[in-house]
C-alpha cells in the first residue's frame, strides 16, 4: 500500500511516527480522526497536511449525510480542521479550496455535494504528484554532477502527495545519473531526517549519510556539501520562508561558507496574502518531544524547554526557490507575485 489511500470512506495513513522499522496503519473514519493524524503527526508534511485535509472535508460531509445534519455545518468542520497545525500554509489552502466547492454547490443533494467534495480531494492529491515530478525537473538544472547535497526534515513523498519537493530534485538528479549523495540532518526533536528520509532515500538506493544537526557547519567547512535543498511550510511574498526548526541555523551556515541554498515547494505552499516572514505562525509543540527521547526522559525536572516546531529564513539567505513553474531568483519579491498570474 501506498503511504495513504482513501477508499470506502475511509482515509488509511501510514503512520509516520512508527517509521522506519515498523510498518503500522492508522485509519481515518471520521473527520476527528483526520484532525488526529495531523495534530499528532501520524502524518505531516506541509502538502500532504493538505491533501488529508481535504479527504477530512470529504468525511466531514460523509457525516453530514449519515447525521442527517445541515450541509453547513461543513463550515464548522473546516474551521475544526484548520486548528489542527498553525504554519503549513497548504493546509489552509486546500481547505479554502473545498470550500469554495462546497459553496458553488450547496444548493444540490446532499449526495451529489458529497461527490464533487470527493473529486476535489482526489484532485488535490494527482496534482500534487504531477507538481513534485515538475519541481523534481526544474530543480535537477541546479544540481552539478557528483553533488553533495544537504537537507532537512523530510521534503519527501512521505510528506506530500509523492516523489517529495527537496526530495524530488533529489531523485531526479540521481534517476538521471548524476553520481549524487545526500547527507542528511537527523532534525532534532522529530527526527524526520534519521527516520524518514534516511528510509526514503536507501529504499531509492540513493546513497545518504546522516549527521546529527549540529554538524552540518563542520561539514560546509570540510568543502563536503555543494548546495542545500529544503522543503517549505509557508513562503512569503518577499520569500522569507518557514521550514522545519534548524532551516534558518543551516542558511546562515550556508551563506557564511558561499554554499547555494534552494527552497523546493509548490505555489501551494506560498502565502499571497503575507508581505514577510514576520506574519507567519510558529508552531510550539509538547514539551515531552525535547524532555524525552525514545520514550526515556533526558532532561531533569527543573530545567525548562522551548520546543518551536519551525524557523524563518530569511530571504536573503535564500539562492533559489524551485517550484513547479520554474526556478524563482531573486529579487523574490517581484518574481513570486508573477507566480500568481502565471
Ligand atoms: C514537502 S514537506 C515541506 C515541509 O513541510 C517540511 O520540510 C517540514 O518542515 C515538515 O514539518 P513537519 O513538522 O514534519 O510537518
Amino acid at each position: 500500500m501506498k503511504h495513504f489511500e482513501f477508499e470506502n470512506d475511509k482515509l488509511i495513513v501510514l503512520d509516520q511516527r512508527k517509521l522506519p522499522f515498523e510498518r503500522e496503519y492508522f485509519v481515518c473514519s471520521t473527520y476527528h480522526d483526520v484532525y488526529v493524524a495531523i495534530k499528532d503527526m501520524i502524518i505531516r508534511g506541509a502538502p500532504l497536511i493538505g491533501i488529508v485535509a481535504a479527504y477530512g472535508v470529504v468525511l466531514g460531509f460523509k457525516e453530514i449525510i449519515e447525521k442527517n445534519m445541515e450541509s453547513t455545518k461543513i463550515y464548522e468542520i473546516i474551521n475544526y480542521l484548520a486548528s489542527s497545525r498553525p504554519t503549513a500554509v497548504n493546509l489552509f489552502w486546500a481547505l479554502e479550496r473545498m470550500k469554495k466547492i462546497f459553496e458553488e454547490a450547496k444548493n444540490l443533494s446532499q449526495s451529489q455535494i458529497y461527490s464533487l467534495l470527493l473529486d476535489e480531494a482526489r484532485k488535490i492529491e494527482d496534482e500534487d504528484k504531477s507538481i513534485n515530478k515538475k519541481i523534481g525537473e526544474h530543480g535537477n538544472t541546479l544540481i552539478k554532477e557528483g553533488a553533495n547535497i544537504l537537507t532537512h526534515c523530510n521534503a519527501g513523498a512521505l510528506a506530500t502527495g509523492g516523489y517529495g519537493t527537496a526530495l524530488g530534485v533529489i531523485r531526479e538528479a540521481h534517476f538521471t545519473g548524476k553520481n549524487i549523495h545526500v547527507y542528511v540532518d537527523e532534525t532534532r526533536p522529530y527526527l524526520q531526517g534519521a527516520r524518514l528520509t534516511a528510509f526514503e532515500l536507501s529504499e531509492d538506493g540513493i546513497p545518504n549519510t546522516v549527521i546529527c544537526d549540529n554538524m552540518a557547519g563542520y561539514l560546509m567547512k570540510l568543502g563536503k556539501i555543494d548546495c542545500v535543498i529544503v522543503g517549505a511550510d509557508r513562503i512569503a511574498l518577499n520569500g522569507d520562508t518557514a521550514n522545519k526548526i534548524g532551516t534558518y541555523s543551516l542558511s546562515v551556515l550556508a551563506k557564511h561558507h558561499g554554499i547555494p541554498f534552494y527552497i523546493a515547494a509548490p505555489v501551494s505552499t506560498i502565502d499571497f496574502n503575507i508581505k514577510s516572514g514576520s506574519e507567519i505562525p510558529i508552531e510550539e509543540r509538547s514539551e515531552d518531544e525535547i524532555r524525552f527521547f525514545n520514550g526515556k526522559k533526558i532532561v531533569p525536572d527543573e530545567s525548562k524547554v522551548f520546543n518551536p516546531a519551525f524557523d524563518v529564513t530569511p530571504a536573503e539567505n535564500i539562492t533559489a526557490i524551485i517550484t513547479e513553474k520554474g526556478v524563482i531568483f531573486p529579487p523574490f519579491e517581484e518574481n513570486i507575485s508573477k507566480l500568481k498570474e502565471k
